[in-house]
């Protein structure tokens, strides 16, 4: 039977930039129609962030138990429950779904449709038998695991994101095809877990990241058994599963990852008939976020920009301005985090040191190293590093951590480089002690040790002193 809906808004696809966005308009009074065509709450929830993280823990507690003896609690070797690894991963995302789902969503006013939307005119589509005429849309519609065109890999069985966390029984030899984050944590966290591990990457892993920090990421795969292949790609790929590189070398593995970086959802949407221009990976979107068709919005991966969620999270507040309140709000990445979860986790904010150098040439950058810091020795994490870039006056142009809780460290930088913050300002904090982030602070004090502990501040106190 068909019918006809008329709304303020209409969102496609539930995943994280498409809920927030219907979430928050719904709320603000607007009538909001929501279309899925999968699982509410997208890749992030099924297939993405939430399982990759909860392995991410089974395999970190796996070690812990490696790593007891440092402390001189002596433990048999672990044993690990592949079914209940499994059972974490999937638990932990039956304890989140609920916030994501229809019922939440239904609750706070919005008309869920679970069917695939296509549009049939720059302002209507259909989905599933039912017509959405719409004041403005929004495409949420994500992304999926790129298959590169490597010869052989259409006849052989491989894993993606979208069914690596399906799979409840032990891996043997897991063969990695990428080093950027997926490629990264996955083959720690499977190491870990019990399995032989490849990771094949044509460049450098974690090429976004800045190389000096990444070094310690490398240095902890390596040095937990990650067999890591830099800088040569999979040439061929056979049987069950043999993997040729391009350096000729070859690799026997009972699995395949692929983990070669992300292709746009735009496919089978009727963009044409609405008139979305297509980009390079997602449609084409200006600083607000509009298409070329100035009704329709775009957030999250299919945006075409940084493929995170807080990403989509963010692009939501945009639109939503644009959209509903017509403010010309406009996306700015200048102080956009983001968190690698290998352990030790590496995370960004602001601009690397070889982009700052690109973008101002002369640069300050200073140094403050874990193994200083009095917490990191008691918990034997020395290894790691704060780097701070800073303009030639001391502005905060960018943050990188490397080492235990980075990605939780990186926030009060995340704060001074959107803040435009002089150093000083975290300098000047008292944090307490033992903390990790006393490293950052040790860092930002580095500004002022040439000026601190020079001649000149020695002879001005001992001139003080002659006073009484
Ligand atoms: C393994 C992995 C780990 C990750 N870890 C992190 C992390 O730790 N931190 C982080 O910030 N980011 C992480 N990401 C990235 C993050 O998951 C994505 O950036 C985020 O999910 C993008 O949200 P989105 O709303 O754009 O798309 P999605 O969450 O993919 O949602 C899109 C939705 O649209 C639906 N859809 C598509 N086409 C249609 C249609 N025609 N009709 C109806 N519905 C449609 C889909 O079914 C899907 O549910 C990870 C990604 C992966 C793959
Ligand atoms: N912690 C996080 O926030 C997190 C975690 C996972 C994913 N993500 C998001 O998901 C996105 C996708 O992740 P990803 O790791 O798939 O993609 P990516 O694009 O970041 O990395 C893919 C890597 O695969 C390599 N590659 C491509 N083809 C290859 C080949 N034939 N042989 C060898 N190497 C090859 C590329 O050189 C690249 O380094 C990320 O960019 C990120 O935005 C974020």
């Amino acid at each position: 039977m068909s019918n006809e809906i008329r709304c303020d808004l209409c969102v496609i696809g539930a995943g994280s930039g498409g809920l927030s966005v219907a979430a928050g308009a719904a709320q603000m009074g607007a009538s909001v129609v929501l279309v899925e065509r999968g699982a509410m709450g997208g890749d992030c929830l099924n297939t993405g962030c939430v399982p990759s993280k909860a392995l991410l823990a089974a395999a970190k507690a796996a070690h812990g138990v490696w790593k007891a003896a440092r402390f001189g609690v002596e433990a048999p070797e672990p044993a690990i429950d592949h079914e209940l690894v499994h059972a974490h991963v999937r638990g932990t995302i039956d304890a989140i779904a609920p916030h994501d789902s229809q019922e939440r969503f239904e609750g706070l006013g919005v008309r869920v449709i679970r069917a695939h939307a296509r549009f049939i005119g720059p302002d209507t589509l259909v989905a599933d038998g039912t017509t959405v005429r719409a004041r403005r849309f929004v495409l949420a519609t994500g992304s999926r695991a790129f298959v590169p065109p490597v010869p052989g890999l259409d006849t052989v069985p491989f894993l993606t994101n979208e069914t690596l966390f399906e799979e409840p029984r032990a891996i043997g030899h897991l063969i990695v095809l990428g080093g950027g984050p997926i490629g990264v944590e996955m083959a720690q966290a499977h190491r870990r877990l019990g399995a032989r591990v490849t990771l094949v990457e044509k460049g450098t892993i974690l090429p976004k990241d800045d190389p000096e920090l990444v070094a310690v990421v490398r240095r902890h795969l390596v040095a937990e058994g990650v067999d890591l292949r830099e800088g040569t790609g999979v040439a061929r790929v056979s049987g069950g599963v043999t993997a040729v590189l391009d350096d000729g070398s070859t690799v026997e593995g009972t699995h395949l990852l692929v983990a070669a970086g992300r292709r746009a959802n735009v496919e089978e949407l009727g963009l044409d008939a609405a008139g979305v221009e297509l980009a390079k990976n997602g449609v084409v979107t200006d600083a607000r976020l509009r298409t070329t068709n100035r009704r329709v919005f775009a957030v999250g991966d299919v945006a075409g920009g940084p493929q995170f969620t807080h990403v989509a999270g963010y692009h939501a507040g945009i639109v939503i301005r644009n959209a509903l309140f017509r403010l010309p709000a406009k996306v700015n990445y200048d102080a956009l985090p983001w968190v690698t979860y290998s352990d030790p986790e590496l995370a960004q904010v602001g601009l690397t040191e070889a982009m700052a150098r690109e973008r101002q040439g002369e640069v300050r950058v200073l140094r403050a190293p874990f193994a200083e810091s009095d917490r990191a020795r008691a918990e034997a994490r020395t290894d790691g590093l704060v780097k701070l870039v800073l303009s030639r006056r001391g502005r905060v142009l960018g943050a990188s951590i490397v080492g235990a809780q980075a990605g939780e460290q990186i926030a009060l930088w995340t704060l001074a480089v959107s803040k435009r913050l002089h150093v000083g300002a975290v300098a000047g904090l008292t944090l307490p002690y033992p903390t990790l982030a006393e490293t950052g602070k040790r860092a930002a004090g580095g500004w002022y040790t040439p000026s601190l502990f020079g001649e000149r501040t020695r002879r001005l106190v001992r001139f003080l002193a002659r006073f009484g």
